[in-house]
């Protein structure tokens, strides 16, 4: 009996044609990615696209079937479709790139689909796929896997909860003066090796100060430790430069800097030590002593500190000996073992230092590559669920009653959901929009096309007028560029209004926010606008610019105090329960690519709640905060 006769049997035969008419985009082609191609292959989809960035590392071969020891290096995507092309009776077609990068990816490429199905390890790139969704109100399943545990969420534009709708688990933060100053956990030191002392050294685009911003959530508001931790960045600036000239017979000044001066240092600041224990730093002559050594061996034994010394010289020398040909900068990789052993032994020096635990290299592999284990069992479970879920949102099921999008069920692993102890699926409803969500409720969306020609004759000023004729603003608004969070013209800021949109480099794949900035006297306001630039050939479109038909609803701005009460008695979702566990977001990777720069300049807003939404736009940075040290 071939494949199709079983999915003929449940789908029926028309279906079954139609299936084979439909296109989807897996994104990623990771854990979870290679498991949907198989399933969507054996399935039976007409044309399969699959887009992964990354290569494949020596650590994704025991959960990613599809790839083997000679594919090492090579890119996940094409490496993929090569491996299933013998049993595929779909059109595959493999992409090497950033899903979120729109030169290769513009909204009109997405526009092919009929469905997207993530699997994606990170916050940036799910919220971007979520947003292309809602764009394009084309249906997402969307999914992850921690160890035993995943997740996947069925989204409906429009019908559904999107991506965003519930706050996601961010990554743990420290405050500086903990990771700086007064470290008490080996996370702490770890963070300081991998996030400050690595990317100081081997990082070329760190400037003395960088990550020293007056911004900083410092932790503390004590002038001389932060004046102190100012100087003790500038000072290591100057190591930065022993390594740049590969200085080998100075590694051990890196060694004093880091590890007696500027404790001794610390020591000065007694306000930091009367209820903590006092750090003890190393003696010179220990430092003096210790040479250069063999290979380490056995990375899941604890190092003594001599061993933490020499291992430390010994890969210090071997970074520098590849600087030069790294373009002077180097990254840390969990699998690279010579950036791995820097960062394990600088942080346990460290630790040794402030009374802390020390941890074998293993141990620091776990944490600094924020490595959650994963099961290759649960990304087919979870691939599998995804896979049958695409049935029922394209309306692929027969007997599927379902008149709306609600009718579809999520599904959780017992842990991640809390719903049942006794079940190991749990399939709960899907919820309607969340109101107050910045990307499927508050906003209005839409997608402009443009020809290359528009863009090159519209004045921001002509944009302008357009916008507000067509969807009936009143005469104060803003425009804000939310690709780089730049505010482009407001009520008293109006010096690029007669620049044209490329002179205010608005391109293809740009996204602006477009809101009502009328006066506090009035009731009610429009909604807030965000438009998709879709750059089309110029004779593609009939006008130079092609604004979408919507209707923009009005609102009542919400009063501060009735937020908070619906903040406090907001309803409680399976996912909303499940952020509270912190395994919403699995296997997470964050801050891979984006990072978002808060606007300099804020346009006024009527009411707290456009601010809001505009905060949404403008300062996603929170989340992504470069002023504050995070474990990514
Ligand atoms: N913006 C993006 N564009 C395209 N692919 C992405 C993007 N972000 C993440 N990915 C891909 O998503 C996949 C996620 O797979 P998975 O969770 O198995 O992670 P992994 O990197 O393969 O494994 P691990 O992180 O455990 O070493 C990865 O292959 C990653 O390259
Ligand atoms: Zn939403």
């Amino acid at each position: 009996m071939g494949r199709e006769a079983s999915i003929t049997r449940i789908i029926g035969p028309e279906n079954y044609a139609r299936l084979q008419h439909f296109k989807c985009l897996i994104v990623g082609a990771g854990g979870i990615g290679s498991e949907l191609l198989k399933d969507c292959i054996l399935m039976g989809f007409g044309e399969i696209h699959i887009v992964d960035l990354d290569t494949i590392d020596l650590s994704n071969l025991n959960r990613q079937f599809l790839f083997r020891q000679k594919d090492i290096k090579q890119p996940k995507s094409t490496t993929a479709v090569k491996a299933v092309q013998h049993f595929s009776n779909s059109k595959l077609i493999p992409y090497q790139g950033n899903v979120m990068d729109t030169k290769q990816f513009p909204l009109h490429w997405f526009s092919q689909f009929d469905i997207f199905l993530n699997g994606l390890d990170n916050l940036a790139a799910r919220r971007y796929v979520n947003k292309i969704s809602q764009f394009l109100k084309k249906p997402l399943i969307e999914s992850g896997t921690s160890g035993f545990d995943g997740y996947i969420q069925p989204i409906l534009p429009g019908i559904t909860e999107c991506f965003d709708c519930t706050k996601k688990e961010t990554p743990k933060t420290f405050p500086v003066c903990t990771i700086r100053s007064t470290p008490s956990q080996p996370i702490h030191c770890i963070v300081w090796a991998k996030n400050f002392l690595f990317n100081q050294l081997f990082t070329s685009d760190q400037s003395p100060t960088a990550g020293d911003s007056d911004d900083n959530d410092w932790g503390t508001d004590d002038k001389e430790e932060i004046s102190r931790i100012k100087q003790e960045t500038n000072e290591l600036h100057d190591l930065q430069q022993v390594v740049h000239r590969q200085d080998k017979a100075h590694i051990t000044d890196i060694l004093k800097k880091l590890f007696i001066k500027d404790i001794e240092k610390l020591l000065q600041l007694d306000n930091l030590w009367k209820s903590r224990a006092k750090p003890v730093p190393l003696s010179e002559s220990l430092i003096e002593s210790t040479r250069y050594d063999h290979d380490s061996t056995d990375l899941s034994a604890v190092w003594g500190l001599e061993k933490q010394i020499n291992q430390f010289i010994r890969v210090t020398g071997k970074l520098m000996d590849r600087i030069s040909q790294e373009q002077y900068n180097i990254e840390f990789d969990k699998d690279d073992q010579d950036t791995l052993i820097f960062v394990a032994t600088a942080a346990n020096i460290r630790s040794h230092i402030f009374g802390i635990p020390i941890k074998t290299v293993f141990d620091i592999k776990q944490i600094a590559g924020n490595i959650i284990p994963a099961i290759a069992t649960t990304n087919a479970i979870v691939a599998g669920l995804s896979t049958l879920t695409s049935l029922r949102l394209l309306n692929l099921l027969p007997y599927d009653k379902a008149s709306s999008g609600l009718d579809v069920n999520m599904a959780f692993t017992a842990r991640a959901s809390n719903l049942s102890k006794d079940r190991y699926l749990s399939n709960p409803k899907l919820a309607p929009p969340n109101c107050n969500c910045a990307v499927c409720s508050k906003v209005a969306r839409g997608v402009i096309k443009i020809t290359i020609q528009g863009l090159e004759k519209l004045t921001l000023s002509q944009f302008i007028e357009m916008l507000k004729k067509q969807y009936g603003y009143p005469s104060e608004t803003s425009l804000i560029d939310t690709s780089d969070q730049r505010l482009l013209v407001d009520f008293d800021f109006e010096d690029l209004l007669n620049r044209t949109l490329s002179q205010a480099k608005l391109r293809d794949g740009s996204v602006i926010l477009f809101s009502d900035e009328e006066g506090d006297e009035r009731e009610m306001y429009k909604q807030p606008l965000e438009l998709y630039l879709d750059v089309v050939e110029d004779n593609a479109a009939a006008l130079e610019v092609e604004l979408p038909s919507l209707q923009i609803a009005l609102f009542k701005p919400q009063k501060q105090d009735e937020k908070e009460e619906q903040e406090m008695t907001k309803e409680k979702s399976p996912a909303n329960e499940e952020n509270k566990n912190g395994i919403v977001i699995l296997d997470e990777e964050e801050n891979r690519g984006e990072k978002d720069n808060t606007a300099t300049k804020r346009p006024r807003s009527p009411d707290q709640t456009l601010q809001d939404t505009k905060k949404a736009k403008t300062s996603k940075s929170s989340e992504y905060a470069e002023d504050i040290i995070e474990l990514d």
